[in-house]
C-alpha cells in the first residue's frame, strides 16, 4: 500500500510529564489545529529572521485564533547572530510586550532562531512555554527535538544554553521548496549521522534515494526526517541531559565545532563542519582498526553524493584543531572524549585515543 503524499505523521518524544508530539507533513503551518492546543495562555510571541518572515510569518500568523495577543520579532539572519546579544532582543520584546509567564513563544526558523528562542523561553520569567516550527531540513531532522537551546561564545560553539524541552515540534515539509541546496545538503550531514550511528539500514536507503533526496522528492524527504526524528526522540527519551547514549549524536561535531569557531560562525554552515567532521571520526576509526578502508569510502561517497564539503579548511593547522577541541563539553577530566565508528550503524564515545594517533589525523586528513 503506498502512502498518500499529503499524509500526516505524529511521533513522541517520551519525557513523562513534558512528553510532546512531533507532528509532520505538508500544509500545517497555516492550520490552527496543530498550534493552538499547545499555546500555555494568550500571549503569543512569534521570533523569526529576515529571511523566513516573508516566506512564512504570515501564513504562520494565519492559523492562529484571533483573539490571541501575537507580537512578532524578526531578527537578522545567520550563525554569527547566534548570540546572547540576539537574546536579549527576544527578552526586550517581552517584556516590552508585557508577556508573562503564561505566555508561549514560538521559534519560526531554522537552528539558529529555534537554539536561541527556546534559550529564551528556559530563562525568562524563569521558564516559559515554547513551540518549534523548524523551516530547514537541519532543524527538522535535529535542532527543534531534545531540548538543547543555546548561543555560541567567541572562543567556542553553543557554549553557553540549557536543556528546556518544547510543548511541541511542528514539522511543515512545504517549507522546504524555498531551502537554497546549500543548506539542503548541510541538512543531510545530519540526516546521515543517524545512519551513522545507529540504523545501518537507513544508512544503505540513504545511500539509494540520496539523488531523491537532493531532488526534493516529498516522499523520500518525509520518510528521511520521520526516521530522523524518530531515532533522536528514542535517544533524548533515554537520556534527555547527555549522561551517556546522547552523546553519539555528536558524531564529528569535536572536528565540525573546532571548524565553525575557527572559522568564524557562518562561513561554514553547521552541517558541512558535521559532515566533515564524520569522515574524520571515520578515517580515525579505521587507523584504530575499527573500520575498513571499504566503510570509510562508503562514507565518503555518501557524503560526496549529498555534496558536502570532504576537506578541512586549508587555514586550519593540528594545533588549532586541537586547541578548539580540548575546549568540546564532551571532555571530562582533561581527556579528549570523541564519537567514533565501532561499524557502520554503531558508535561508540571512546576517550582513550592516543595522543600521536589523533596528531597525525589532524596531520594529513587533506586539506582545501
Ligand atoms: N539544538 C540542537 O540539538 C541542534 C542540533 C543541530 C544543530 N543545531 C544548531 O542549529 C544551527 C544550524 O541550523 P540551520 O542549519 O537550520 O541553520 P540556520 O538556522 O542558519 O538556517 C539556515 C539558513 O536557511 C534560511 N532558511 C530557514 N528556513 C528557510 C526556508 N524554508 N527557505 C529558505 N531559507 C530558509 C535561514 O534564514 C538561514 O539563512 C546551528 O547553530 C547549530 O549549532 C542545534
Ligand atoms: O541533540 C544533541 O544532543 C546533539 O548533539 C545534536 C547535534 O547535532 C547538535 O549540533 C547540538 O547542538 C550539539 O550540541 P553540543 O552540546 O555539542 O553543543
Ligand atoms: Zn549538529
Amino acid at each position: 500500500m503506498t502512502r498518500p503524499d499529503d499524509a500526516l505523521s505524529t511521533l513522541s518524544v517520551a519525557l513523562g510529564e513534558r512528553s510532546y508530539p512531533i507532528h509532520i507533513g505538508p500544509g500545517l503551518l497555516g492550520d490552527p489545529q496543530w498550534l493552538t492546543p499547545h499555546l500555555a495562555g494568550r500571549q503569543v510571541m512569534v521570533v523569526t529572521n529576515e529571511t523566513v518572515a516573508p516566506l512564512y510569518l504570515e501564513r504562520l500568523k494565519a492559523g492562529l485564533p484571533e483573539e490571541l495577543t501575537v507580537r512578532e520579532l524578526v531578527l537578522p539572519d545567520g550563525e554569527a547572530t547566534k548570540t546572547l546579544a540576539s537574546v536579549e532582543r527576544i527578552w526586550d520584546a517581552l517584556l516590552e510586550a508585557g508577556f508573562n509567564r503564561r505566555c508561549t513563544l514560538v521559534a519560526l526558523g531554522g537552528g539558529v532562531i529555534g537554539d536561541m528562542v527556546g534559550f529564551a523561553a528556559a530563562c525568562y520569567q524563569r521558564g516559559v512555554a515554547f513551540i518549534q516550527v523548524p523551516t530547514t531540513l537541519l532543524s527538522q531532522v535535529d535542532s527543534s527535538v531534545g531540548g538543547k537551546t543555546g548561543v555560541n561564545h567567541p572562543r567556542g560553539k553553543n557554549m553557553i544554553g540549557a536543556f528546556w524541552q518544547p510543548r511541541a515540534v511542528l514539522i511543515d515539509t512545504d517549507t522546504l521548496s524555498t531551502l537554497p541546496p546549500r543548506e539542503l545538503s548541510a541538512g543531510l550531514a545530519e540526516v546521515i549521522k543517524y545512519g551513522l550511528i545507529r540504523d545501518a539500514n537507513f544508512l544503505t536507503w540513504l545511500e539509494a534515494n540520496m539523488t531523491a533526496l537532493r531532488g526534493l522528492e516529498a516522499a523520500a524527504l518525509t520518510r528521511a526526517i520521520e526516521r530522523s526524528c524518530s531515532l533522536k526522540a528514542e535517544i533524548v527519551a533515554e537520556d534527555e541531559t547527555e549522561q551517556g547514549v546522547r552523546a553519539l549524536l555528536n558524531l564529528g561535531h569535536t572536528f565540525g565545532h573546532a571548524i565553525e569557531t575557527h572559522q568564524g560562525y557562518g562561513r561554514w554552515l553547521h552541517g558541512e563542519a558535521v559532515g566533515t567532521g564524520m569522515l574524520m571520526a571515520a578515517e580515525l576509526s579505521r587507523r584504530l582498526g575499527w573500520l575498513g578502508a571499504a566503510e570509510v569510502r562508503r562514507t565518503r561517497a555518501l557524503l560526496e553524493a549529498a555534496a558536502l564539503p570532504l576537506e578541512a579548511p586549508a587555514d586550519m593547522t593540528a594545533d588549532d584543531f586541537l586547541s578548539l577541541m580540548r575546549l568540546d563539553k564532551k571532555n571530562l577530566d582533561g581527556r579528549l572524549r570523541l564519537i567514533l565508528l565501532e561499524a557502520l550503524g554503531r558508535a561508540c564515545v571512546h576517550d582513550g585515543t592516543p595522543a600521536e594517533r589523533l596528531a597525525a589525523l589532524l596531520e594529513d586528513f587533506p586539506r582545501r
